[in-house]
């Protein structure tokens, strides 16, 4: 039994599921991973379930009816999550945007050196991502920005999504209330830590644009973000 859990939410990420499956299998550290997919239509969950006759026990497949945003594939990974024993849970895109081989920095800042949640970041250390276009550069750092803002938390990288979370963290949220589904899930999620007192600490990580398939970036995802994150400010000063 592995203490480390790798959620990796999937749509349509054929070309790339088996690569970063490989590559976190390969890590000195024996981590577990949980791909949530939500019936993509290009098979990545059947090519999954290829996979798990080779990795028994380290690979589990979660299959939702349709594609129902991130956030509530992650919620559900974290719930599948919680039921087991896992100690250390993470989020990490499947598209090698994140580098599996930093699981480990990630890992040791929770385990070793005392945060409750770690965040792969971008933006400790000057702009650190690579092949974006820098329009999604300017989208992605000034929603940072305006995040720091309008919260006060002093969280850089807000939408991160490249994560490593305690369990007790993420047994203190009530996942159940957790309101948004695209990036903006990202935010909520660590202002929700952040207002819960747990220590937040940002590792830098170079990011780096997917080679394969294609982000699943929209108008709705953005403008979610741009007014979720005010009315979570809002709600925020009258609850705890
Ligand atoms: N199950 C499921 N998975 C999804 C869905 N939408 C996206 N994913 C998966 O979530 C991961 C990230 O999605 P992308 O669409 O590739 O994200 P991106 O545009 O590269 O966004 C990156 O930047 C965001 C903003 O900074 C980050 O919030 C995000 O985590 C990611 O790092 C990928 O593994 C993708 O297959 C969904 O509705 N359902």
């Amino acid at each position: 039994m592995s203490d480390t859990l790798v959620i990796i939410p999937t749509y349509n990420e054929i070309e790339n599921i088996e690569p970063i499956i490989r590559l976190v299998f390969s890590q000195e550290k024996a981590f577990h991973i949980l791909v949530v997919d939500d019936n993509s239509p290009d098979q990545t969950a059947e090519k999954v379930k290829a996979l798990q006759t080779e990795f028994a026990d380290q690979l589990f497949l979660l299959e939702r009816d349709k594609k129902n945003g991130l956030g509530l594939a992650y919620i559900a990974g974290f719930k599948w999550a919680l039921e087991k024993s896992y100690r250390f849970i993470f989020e990490m895109d499947a598209d090698f945007s994140h580098n599996p081989n930093d699981l480990i920095k990630l890992y040791n800042a929770c385990a070793i050196d005392g945060a409750d949640v770690s965040v792969g970041s971008r933006y400790v250390k000057g702009i650190t991502v690579v092949n974006w276009p820098m329009s999604r550069i300017i989208l992605s750092y000034g929603a940072s920005r305006y995040v720091r803002f309008i919260t006060r938390m002093k969280v850089k990288d807000s939408t991160a999504g490249f994560i490593c979370y305690k369990r007790e963290v993420l047994e203190a949220i009530d996942l159940s209330k957790i309101k948004f589904v695209g990036y903006a899930f990202q935010i909520e999620m660590k202002f929700k830590a952040y207002k819960k007192g747990f220590k937040i600490v940002e590792i830098p990580v170079i990011f780096k644009d997917r080679i394969r398939g294609k982000s699943k970036m929209s108008g709705s995802i953005i403008s979610e973000a741009i007014f979720g994150v005010i009315s979570l400010k809002l709600k925020s000063l009258f609850t705890k």
